[in-house]
Formats: structure tokens, sequence, C-alpha cells
């Protein structure tokens, strides 16, 4: 049986003309009726984006009943790491930015008593202003803190999301009333709070969507089950699957970079690329998650999420459009032509204590919440493969480590060799040294830059590896916005291209599944390396069977 979010009322407008209805960034056209659908005042989105007919559907009816409209945004698990961490301060900065409409409230809920007074308390503490436009900040915070509300209830009562579902419509007050809910809980009690929203949480008169953390299961088969489970009680186009990489600025910037300057494109292939890298460090360990990363690890947390998704679009064919579904269309074949992952082509470890001078950092098994004897990787890297006449033989290296020296996320496209370079020479013996190499630094301290071969300026010839280097805090003095900030916005305004469709996920999960299973069965021991290092020396083995060599992580290169 399907439940829907949607209350609909009765339609005014025949489906064909639904069914042919369009939506530009935010707007909907409709013969000659003109919908906001997303109602945001925030002009950004250069992208088309499909509303689903029953979206159109739901505006146009209670548009044509009601006069202005409000937006009501619930997270879920509002006590959480995440909630405090990320989700209300992108609230509060879109806000800040006017990106929000005007009339709009934000509900926490979870099972921790609060009152509103509290939860404002706690979200204060997290608020920060972006850097240029300090004046109004206090205004700002105490007229968003204002706006937001706590109800304390259990995630499966639907008793208490129908108390819920009341405190929404009282602060609704009658007008075409649009309902986003972050699910930011652990994902065993994803569809419990599916279920009771959709059942009891659901006189929305306009549209609801849901956002739903990962992880998106463990394996092929729990992501199947919570994906069936889900869509008893939502659509799909309700659905928004969340990977906060794809809403980082320089992942972004990955498909502008590559489709809207001629010098890009032409190298993009296995004609002029040696190995691609892919590479996530964090310089802390699991401190505090123990319990729910020993359930995941590494290649689950990192790799076949953030770090597939990065891939999917580097490595994807011109969309046909920036419309969502055909970028989505793009990365699914990407995913779909990837080589079964070997366990020969994978290396994992696990960090160790380790003292330094007078400090001493734990061992992954030193967290209590973390079994004695766990064998769940805290690093990871993989050699993958793709089927296709682009990149036949390219190596995608993916390495992925918590407990590192540093924390950095790149992506690194190494070129071939100049053939028959007349300066070779100039380079001794290590030719790898003088290819060119493309760096996109996702973090810290944003930056693109190209390794290039330089002559010394002087009299002899002596060559030098400088950069072309566009470092966004010198070219782009202002704040970036936090990769939430960007979700939640595109999730307001319907706008799916970020988000990641089932058959995406499918694919992503067949990917990894046979590999993690074939991990645990094994019971694969994890290489030790010390707290703070620079990860196992098998790293380097691996890549070397490929003929790559990691780049530098060390942040001198740039
Ligand atoms: N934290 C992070 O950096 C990231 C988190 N995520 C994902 O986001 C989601 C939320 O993460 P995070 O905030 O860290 O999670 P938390 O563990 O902090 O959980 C969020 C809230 O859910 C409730 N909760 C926790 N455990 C249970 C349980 N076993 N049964 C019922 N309720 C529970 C608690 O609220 P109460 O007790 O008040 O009901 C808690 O405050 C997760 O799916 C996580 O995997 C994704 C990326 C990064
Ligand atoms: O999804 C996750 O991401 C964070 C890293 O995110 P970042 O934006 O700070 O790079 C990671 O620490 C966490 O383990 C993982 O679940």
């Amino acid at each position: 049986m399907l439940f829907s979010f949607s209350n609909l009322t009765s339609t005014t407008v025949a489906s064909s003309a639904i069914e042919k209805a369009t939506c530009i960034g935010k707007f909907c056209f409709l013969d000659t009726i003109f919908i906001n659908i997303c109602n945001t005042n925030h002009k950004r989105s250069p992208y088309t984006h499909a509303c689903s007919p029953q979206e159109i559907e739901a505006s146009v009816t209670a548009s044509s009943e009601k006069v202005g409209s409000t937006l009501s945004i619930t997270v879920v698990g509002a006590s959480g790491d995440l909630a405090k961490k990320k989700i209300f301060p992108a609230l509060f900065a879109l806000y800040y930015e006017d990106c929000l409409p005007e009339d709009f409230t934000v509900f926490g809920y979870a099972r921790t008593k609060l009152t509103d007074e509290e939860l404002r308390n706690m979200i204060s503490k997290t608020l920060t202003c972006r850097i240029d436009k300090k004046e109004n900040c206090e205004d700002k915070m105490d007229q968003f803190l204002m706006r937001c509300f706590y109800y304390s209830g259990l995630y499966s009562s639907e008793e208490h999301f129908a108390v819920l579902d009341s405190r929404l419509k009282e602060k609704e007050a009658g007008k075409l009333s649009n309902r986003l809910f972050y699910l930011s809980i652990p994902p065993n009690i994803f569809v419990d709070v599916a279920k009771c929203a959709s059942l009891r949480a659901s006189s929305a008169t306009g549209w609801t969507r849901v956002i739903v953390e990962k992880p998106f299961g463990r394996d092929s088969e729990s992501s199947g089950e919570l994906t069936r489970s889900l869509k008893q009680y939502l659509r799909e186009d309700q659905i928004f699957r969340i990977d906060h990489y794809l809403g980082k600025e320089l992942v972004e910037n990955l498909s502008v970079l590559r489709f809207s300057n001629l010098v890009f494109e032409p190298l993009w292939s296995r004609n002029y690329i040696r190995n691609v890298q892919f590479i996530f460090s964090e310089d802390f360990g699991t401190e505090g998650r123990g319990g729910y990363f020993d359930n995941y690890g590494i290649i689950r947390d990192i790799m076949q999420n953030h770090l597939l998704q990065i891939l999917a679009l580097f490595a994807m064919e011109t969309p046909v459009s920036l419309d969502a579904e055909d970028i989505r269309n793009e990365k699914v074949k990407v995913l779909r032509s990837m080589q079964p992952l070997l366990l020969e082509n994978v290396i994992v470890g696990q960090y160790k204590g380790h003292n330094k001078g007078s400090k001493s950092y734990p061992a992954y098994t030193d967290d209590p919440t973390v079994p004695k004897g766990s064998l769940t990787p805290t690093f990871a890297a993989a050699a993958l493969f793709l089927n296709n006449a682009r990149w036949d033989g390219v190596p995608f290296l993916m390495k992925a480590g918590k407990a590192l020296h540093t924390k950095r996320a790149e992506i690194r496209v190494q070129f071939r060799h100049v053939p028959g370079n007349l300066y070779k020479r100039n380079f001794g013996t290590d030719l790898d040294k003088a290819t060119n190499e493309l760096v996109l630094r996702l973090q810290p301290d944003e930056a693109i830059y190209l390794k290039i071969n330089n002559k010394v300026p002087g009299l002899g010839m002596r060559l030098d590896r400088s950069d072309l280097n566009l470092l966004y805090r010198s070219r782009y003095p202002t704040e970036i916005p936090d990769a939430y900030e960007r979700l939640v916005l595109d999730a307001i305004e319907g706008e799916r291209r970020l988000f990641i469709r089932s058959d995406e996920l499918d694919a992503a999960w067949a990917l990894f599944t046979p590999l993690l299973k074939e991990l645990e069965e094994k019971k694969i021991v994890p290489e030790l390396y010390p707290y703070g290092s620079r990860g196992p020396v098998g790293a380097h083995y691996l890549a070397a069977k490929y003929n790559v060599r990691w780049g530098d992580l060390s942040g001198e290169d740039s």
C-alpha cells in the first residue's frame, strides 16, 4: 500500500496539462499559469529541474485556493552531532543570505526533552556569520532563533508525529504549506520516521520532501531493502539522498572546469590521462563515532559514496543538459561500466597508537565503543578500472584514511609523458616528474592548480616545475558556503542534481558489495599504521603495480 505525504484535494487543472509543465530554476510553467513552486526569493540556480506532476498538481491546487505560502523544515534527530555541527548552521546561513522564503519555521524533533528555549541556546552556540557581513549578525541570529521550535517525541510514535503535525499546522496558519524533513538520525530508524511522518505529519498542502542522510544500507541487499521500505511511504521524487561531498564547491566546479573550458575536455580520456587519484585524508581518528564507524569502516564511510560519486562526475560523458536526470543518467553509466573490484586491487589499514613527544595518540581499538580485535579498516586504497572507450586501461585510484598526517581531500589528474620530449635531458632520469598534473583541492584551502614545466629565467636552459594556481582565497575573498547550505537549498528548490538516485545507489553497492563480503569472510587483517602517519606502505605497492605514484599531499606543491 502506498501512502503519500502530499494530502491532495481536488485539482482544477487537467492532468494532460500538468504532464506538459516544465520547470526552470524554481519556476514552473504550466500553459499560462506561472507558479512559484519552490517559494524562495533566492534566484541562483542556472539549472533546470523536473518537478514531478504530483508536486505541480499540489501547488496548483493549493495556490488556487490560498494566498501566500510557508516552508517548515523539521530536523529529525535535532539533538545529534550532525544537526548541531552542520544542519542548523546551514539553515542560519541560508536565512542570513536571504535564501529562505519569508515565511519559514524550523522544528527540531528528537527524543531528548528540550524546550524551545533550550533548542535555541543549543543552536546559538554553533552559529557563525559570513566574515564580510558581520554588522547585522546578532539581530539576524535572534530573528532566526525566534523561528526555531522544538518538539520531543519518539521516532516510531504515530501519535507524536500527529502532535508535530498539529504544531506545524499552527505555524502554517492556513497558507500553502511546503514541508522539508531532514532525517539526521541513525539509518535503522529511517523507515520508522518515514512511516510515522507520512501517516501522521502529512497535512502539507504543497510539497513534502525528505532528506535522508547516509549510510544508505551496508551492502546491496540492505540498501535495496531500505529503498523498498522507504518507497512504501515516499515517492522517489520526495526522497533526497544526500552525499555532502557533491555539495562541495570544488566538486560543483569539476563539471564547469571540464565542460566550459576548451583546453580540458579534449584531454579528458585515456589518450592523455595516465591515472586519476581521489584522495581523502583526515588528521583525526573516529573519536566519538567509533560505535557507528565499526559497523561500517572506511570503505562504506567514504569510498562507496563520497569518492565514488566524485569519480562518476569526473569520468562521465557530456550530459545532454544540466538537468538532474541527464547528469544522473551519465553518472549511472560510469558506475555500471566499472570492472568488478578485486581484492588484489585493494589494501586496508587500521591506525594504531602512537606517542609523539609528550603527546600520545590512541589506537582505533582503544575506543571503548570499538570491540577489541576489530578488523574494521580505518584506511583503504583501491585501484578501479572502467570498461569503456574513453577510460580503458586508466587506473582510477582511491585512497581514504582517518588519523593520518594531514586533513585533505583532492582529485589529482596525472597526464601522460610528452612524446619525444625535446627537453628530456633537462629532467634527468625520472621522466614522471616532468608530466603535467592537474589538482583540484576540495579542502582545506580550496584551489585548482596545474603543474607545468617552465624555463627558469636567465641565460641558461634550466627547467623548473611550477604551478598555474587558482587559489580560491586569493581570487574569491568571500567565504565559501558549506556543502550543507547548497544541498539544503537545492532540496528546498526541488533541484535533485546533487542527490543520489536509487539506481546510482544500486550501482555503487553492486560495485563494492562483493569486495566488502570477501574482506569480511576472509577476515582480512588490516595493515597497522601509526596515528598521524602517512598510512600503510601497502598503498604505495598497490599504486606502483600500475606505475602510479601518489600525489604529494604535503601541500608544498601548491
Ligand atoms: N556526524 C557526522 O559528521 C555525520 C553524520 N552522518 C549521518 O547523519 C546521521 C546523523 O548523524 P549524527 O548526528 O552524528 O548521529 P547521532 O548519533 O548524534 O544521532 C542523532 C540523534 O538520533 C538519536 N539517536 C541516536 N542513536 C539512536 C538510536 N540508536 N535509536 C534512536 N535514536 C537514536 C539521538 O537523539 P535523541 O536521543 O534525542 O532521540 C541523537 O541525538 C546519521 O545517519 C549519520 O550516519 C553523515 C555524515 C557525517
Ligand atoms: O560522511 C562523512 O564525512 C566526514 C568528512 O566530511 P568533511 O566534509 O569534513 O570532509 C567524515 O569525517 C565522516 O567519517 C563521514 O561519515
